[in-house]
């Protein structure tokens, strides 16, 4: 049985005001028990054990068309249930590396300024345990406190952004906390950034990128000329925070978000794509964002097996597993 959340508490220093604002346990959305109880893979540990913290964030008060984007992480967890432990493609079991699903973080409604700085504080407790923190949206805009979370517990480090939107405006919908902007944040904060898979970006958007250096692979031209994985790695930093919109997929593969657009890349395209980055760099934290579960099932099990793709990789490259 997955040990409970409060046996599994962070050392009490590192949970800081999270734990002393929420107590043990998460006031905010409650998952079911069962939807809690065992996630990517058979292989239950306790928190002190997991190297792997899979942090749902259900917040989606930032999105600007479809709702639903905070039923994605236990959408997400519990489509994991279903996923065959043992990894073919990589030879590896990521359940090994020890997971645990931590509560979700809560957020306050009508203030996107106080939920952000909810998921700030969860995943800065979590990393200063020394965990490796994948969280499961909820929107985009979590990207800039769960960044600037791993930035004062790991220092700096470059961003590789996938997704169909460059989310790059200053602010939408009359929000600089919208989910169309949390890059311009990040790049206000000098972070150097990648976008992979863009197919949407105004005039604005696609000057700043120009402006602030950042290397840009949108998607008309990956189908044109194939992945450039070498130009990718080209434009990344050693260390690289990976955020990944799941309408950076196509609809076609992809087609429970709140945005969807034609012309995305194809699942192999992006799992190419991680394994590349992982190989060549060190990946020092991890976001996949904007499921909005509208009961195609296959639509869960593809951000699940993606999400538990990406968790074996970090084993791999961080030596935590090694191929069968
Ligand atoms: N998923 C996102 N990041 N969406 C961003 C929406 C920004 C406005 N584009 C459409 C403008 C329509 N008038
Ligand atoms: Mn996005
Ligand atoms: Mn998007």
């Amino acid at each position: 049985m997955l040990a409970q959340a409060s046996m599994g508490a962070p050392a009490k220093g590192s949970w800081g005001s999270y734990q002393a604002r929420w107590g043990e346990g998460n006031k905010g959305i409650r998952y079911p028990l069962g939807a809690m109880r065992l996630i990517f893979g058979e292989r239950d540990v306790p928190y002190q054990e997991a190297r792997v913290v899979v942090l749902p964030v259900p917040y989606d008060l930032s999105l600007s068309f479809l709702p639903g984007a905070r039923r994605g992480p236990e959408a997400i967890l519990l489509a994991s249930r279903e996923l065959e432990p043992f990894l073919l493609e990589l030879s590896v079991a990521p359940e090994e590396v020890g997971i645990y699903a931590a509560e979700p973080v809560p957020f306050v409604a009508g203030s996107a300024e106080k939920s952000h700085i909810l998921i700030r504080e969860a995943a800065l407790a979590h990393l200063l345990a020394g965990k490796f923190v994948v969280a499961l949206g909820g929107d985009h805009s979590i990207t800039h406190p769960l960044v600037m979370a791993h930035r004062e517990a790991l220092g700096e480090f470059s961003i590789l952004h996938i997704d169909a939107h460059a989310d790059l405006y200053p602010e939408w919908q009359g929000s600089v906390y919208s989910h169309a902007s949390p890059f311009y944040r990040l790049l206000q904060e000098g972070f150097p950034l990648v976008q992979v898979g863009i197919r949407a970006m105004d005039q604005d958007s696609l000057g700043l990128a120009r402006e602030k250096g950042v290397g840009l692979f949108p998607a008309h031209r990956i189908h044109r000329e194939g992945l450039p994985l070498k130009a990718i790695l080209a434009a990344l930093g050693r260390r690289v925070y990976i955020s990944l919109d799941f309408d950076a997929l196509d609809p076609a593969f992809m087609p429970s978000v709140g945005t969807p657009l034609p012309g995305g890349l194809s699942y192999r395209q992006v799992v190419d794509l991680l394994e590349a980055v992982f190989q060549e760099k060190e990946v020092v934290g991890m976001d996949f964002v904007e499921l909005s579960p509208n009961g195609q099932f296959h639509a869960e099990m593809t951000a699940a097996q993606l999400v538990y793709h990406a968790i074996g990789l970090k084993g791999l490259q961080a030596g935590w597993l090694s191929p069968l």
